[in-house]
C-alpha cells in the first residue's frame, strides 16, 4: 500500500509536475501569442495610421489641387467679367457720345435756327425801317402830287386863256406867215445851238467834278492825314464854381493853341511856384464856340467821306468834358454830318452821282460789340462779329442792323434808338455810356452812271470812353475789368496811330490788340483820315486829367500818316 501510495504520490507529483510544465508552457504560449496579438495590433495601428495619414494627404492634395483649380477659375471668370463690365462700360460710354454728339448737333442746329431767325428779324426790322422811309416818302410825293394837280387845274384854266389869246394872235399873223417861218428857223438853229452849249458845259462840269475831288484830296492831305482839335466846354455857372485857368493865346488869330495853368508846386524854400503849360494843335475852340463852328472844321473831312475815303472822327477825353454833347446832341457833329451829306448828295445828282447810304451805330463795352440799332433786349446777348475782306479793304458788321438813310430824318430815328438802348444799358451798369465806345458807321456808296466812276466810302463817328485813369486800388470786380479794358483799348488806340506814323512801308500795326482799332482798321491809316477832338473840362478838380488828355493828344498830333506830310508851323 505504500508502494502504492508511493507510487500514487510519484505518478501525482509526476503528473503535477507535468501539468505545470504544461501550464507554463501554456502560459509561455500564451504570452508569446499575446506579445504577438499586441505586435500585430502596434503594426496594425500603424499601418492604419499610416494609412489613414497618406489618405489625408492625399485628400489634402486633391484638396489643394481643387482649390487652385477653383482660383483659376475664379481668376479667368473674374478677367472674362472684367472683360464684359470693360466692354459694356466702353459700350455704354460710345453710346453716351453719340448721344452727346447727336445732342450738340441738335443743339447747334438750333443754335443756327435760332441765328437765321435772329437775322431775319434784323433783316424784317431794317426792312420796317426802310418800309416805313418809304412810306414816308410816298406820303411826301401823294401831298406833292396833290399840289400839282391843283396847280395843274389852276394852269389849264391860264392855258385855256392863253389858247383863245393864241388862236386871235396867230389869225393876226397868218396874214404875214413867210415872215414867221423865217423867224421859226432862226429860232430853231439858235435852240439847237444852246442844247449843244449846255452839253458842253455838263460835260466840262462832269470833268470838273472829278477834278475837284482830286483837289479836294490833296488839300486834305497836305493839311494831313491825322489831324487834331482841341474844345473846351464852358464851365455851368449853377453848378459849376471853381475854374481852371485855361487861356487862349492866339484866339484873335490862328486859335491853334491853348495854355493850362499847372497845379502850384512849393519849393524848398516854401516858395509857391505854378507853370503854365501850353500846347498847339490844327485848332483850338475856346468856350464860347458853338457846334456849327466846330462843325466848319470838319465838313471838309465829311466831303472827302462822300468822295470815297474812309474817315474816322474821334472825341477823347474825360468823362463830363463835352463828348457826347460835340457828337450827338440835336445840332452835334452825327445829325450836321448826315445833313451836309443829304445836300452834297442831292448837289451831285445833276453831276450823275447816285449815292446809296447806310447807318449803323455799335457800342464797344468791355471787349465786345453790341448793336445800339438792334433790339434793346438783345444787349450784351447777341453776338456781334466784324468781318474784313483785305482784297476790297471793307468792313461788314454781321448780325447788325443798317437803316438806308433815304432823308435827313432819318437820323433822328437812329439817335433816338441808340439813346433808348443806351439808357436801356446804363440801368444795367450805372454811367455805362461814359464807359464804353460809341461808333456811329456811315456807308457811303456812290455810282456815277455818266461817267461810270464809283466810290466807296466811310464815316466814322467815334463817342470814346472816359479816358479819366481810376487807381486799380479804387476799382474793384465788375469795375476793375471796365476800366482795365477803357484802359487797354485806349492805349491800344494810341499805339496804333503811333504804329501808322512810325512804321516803314508794310510795317506790323496792332490793330487785334482791341475790339475798338479791329473795327476801325480800314479807316485808320493808309489814304484814311482821322480827326481827334481832345475835350477838355474847364474845371480846377479836372485839372490833373485835363493835362494827362493834352499830353495824349499833342501825341497824336506829332504823328504823321500818310502819303503826303502834314503842313507843321516854321
Ligand atoms: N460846348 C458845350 N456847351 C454847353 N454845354 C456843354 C458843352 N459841352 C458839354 N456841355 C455840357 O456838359 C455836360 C457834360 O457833357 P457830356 O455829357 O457831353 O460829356 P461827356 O464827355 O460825353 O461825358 P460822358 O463820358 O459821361 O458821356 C453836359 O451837361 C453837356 O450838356
Amino acid at each position: 500500500m505504500s508502494t502504492a501510495n508511493m507510487e500514487l504520490e510519484t505518478t501525482r507529483r509526476n503528473h503535477t509536475f507535468e501539468v505545470d510544465d504544461i501550464r507554463r508552457k501554456h502560459r509561455i504560449e500564451m504570452d508569446d501569442v499575446q506579445d504577438r496579438h499586441r505586435k500585430e495590433s502596434e503594426r496594425t495601428r500603424k499601418d492604419n495610421e499610416e494609412a489613414a495619414e497618406k489618405v489625408r494627404k492625399e485628400f489634402e492634395a486633391q484638396i489643394d489641387k481643387l482649390l487652385k483649380m477653383h482660383s483659376e477659375e475664379l481668376v479667368q471668370m473674374e478677367k472674362r467679367l472684367k472683360t464684359e463690365v470693360d466692354e459694356e462700360r466702353s459700350r455704354r460710354t460710345r453710346e453716351v457720345l453719340e448721344l452727346q454728339t447727336e445732342y450738340g448737333l441738335k443743339m447747334k442746329n438750333v443754335g443756327l435756327e435760332v441765328d437765321t431767325k435772329e437775322r431775319e428779324a434784323q433783316l424784317i426790322q431794317g426792312e420796317l425801317i426802310n418800309t416805313k422811309a418809304e412810306l414816308d416818302r410816298e406820303r411826301g410825293i401823294k401831298v406833292g402830287l396833290q399840289d400839282h394837280l391843283a396847280e395843274a387845274t389852276t394852269h389849264n384854266l391860264t392855258l385855256d386863256a392863253a389858247n383863245k389869246a393864241m388862236k386871235a394872235k396867230i389869225d393876226f399873223l397868218e396874214s404875214d406867215s413867210q415872215a414867221q417861218s423865217q423867224a421859226f428857223n432862226d429860232l430853231h438853229r439858235r435852240m439847237q445851238d444852246a442844247i449843244e452849249a449846255a452839253e458842253l458845259a455838263n460835260e466840262k462840269l462832269r470833268q470838273e467834278e472829278t477834278l475837284r475831288r482830286k483837289l479836294h484830296n490833296q488839300v486834305q492831305e497836305l493839311k494831313g492825314n491825322i489831324r487834331v482839335m482841341c474844345r473846351v466846354r464852358p464851365t455851368n455857372p449853377e453848378t459849376e464854381t471853381d475854374p481852371a485857368k485855361i487861356g487862349f493865346p492866339d484866339s484873335d488869330t490862328d486859335s491853334k493853341e491853348v495854355a493850362v495853368q499847372g497845379p502850384e508846386k512849393q519849393s524848398a524854400l516854401g516858395n509857391v511856384t505854378t507853370a503854365t503849360y501850353s500846347y498847339s494843335f490844327d485848332r483850338v475852340f475856346g468856350p464860347q464856340s458853338q457846334n456849327g463852328e466846330v462843325f466848319e472844321e470838319i465838313s471838309q473831312l465829311v466831303q472827302s467821306a462822300l468822295d470815297g475815303y474812309n474817315v474816322c472822327i474821334f472825341c477823347y477825353g474825360q468823362t463830363g468834358s463835352g463828348k457826347t454833347f460835340t457828337m450827338s446832341s440835336t445840332d452835334g457833329m452825327i445829325p450836321r454830318a448826315t445833313a451836309q451829306i443829304y445836300a452834297e448828295a442831292t448837289r451831285l445828282e445833276e453831276k450823275g452821282w447816285r449815292y446809296k447810304m447806310e447807318g449803323s451805330f455799335v457800342e464797344v463795352y468791355n471787349e465786345s460789340y453790341n448793336d445800339l440799332l438792334g433790339k434793346s433786349e438783345d444787349l450784351d446777348k447777341k453776338k456781334l462779329e466784324v468781318r474784313h475782306d483785305p482784297a476790297k479793304k471793307t468792313t461788314t458788321l454781321e448780325n447788325a442792323v443798317s437803316v438806308t438813310l433815304d432823308g435827313p430824318d432819318r437820323v433822328d430815328e437812329i439817335l433816338k434808338t441808340a439813346a433808348k438802348n443806351r439808357s436801356v444799358a446804363a440801368t444795367k451798369a450805372n454811367q455805362r455810356s461814359s464807359r464804353s465806345h460809341s461808333v456811329f458807321i456811315l456807308k457811303l456808296i456812290g455810282e456815277n452812271s455818266k461817267t461810270g466812276e464809283r466810290s466807296e466810302g466811310t464815316l466814322n463817328l467815334v463817342d470814346l470812353a472816359g479816358s479819366e485813369r481810376l487807381e486799380h486800388s479804387k476799382a474793384e470786380g465788375a469795375r476793375l475789368k471796365e476800366t482795365q479794358n477803357i484802359n487797354k483799348s485806349l492805349s491800344c488806340l494810341g499805339d496804333v496811330i503811333n504804329a501808322l506814323g512810325s512804321r516803314g512801308e508794310g510795317g506790323h500795326v496792332p490793330y487785334r490788340n482791341s475790339k475798338l482799332t479791329y473795327l476801325l482798321q480800314y479807316s485808320l491809316g493808309g489814304n484814311s483820315k482821322t480827326l481827334m477832338f481832345v475835350m477838355v473840362s474847364p474845371l480846377q478838380a479836372h485839372l490833373q486829367e485835363t493835362i494827362t488828355s493834352l499830353k495824349f493828344a499833342t501825341k497824336v498830333h506829332n504823328t504823321h500818316i500818310g502819303t503826303a506830310k502834314k503842313q507843321t508851323k516854321a
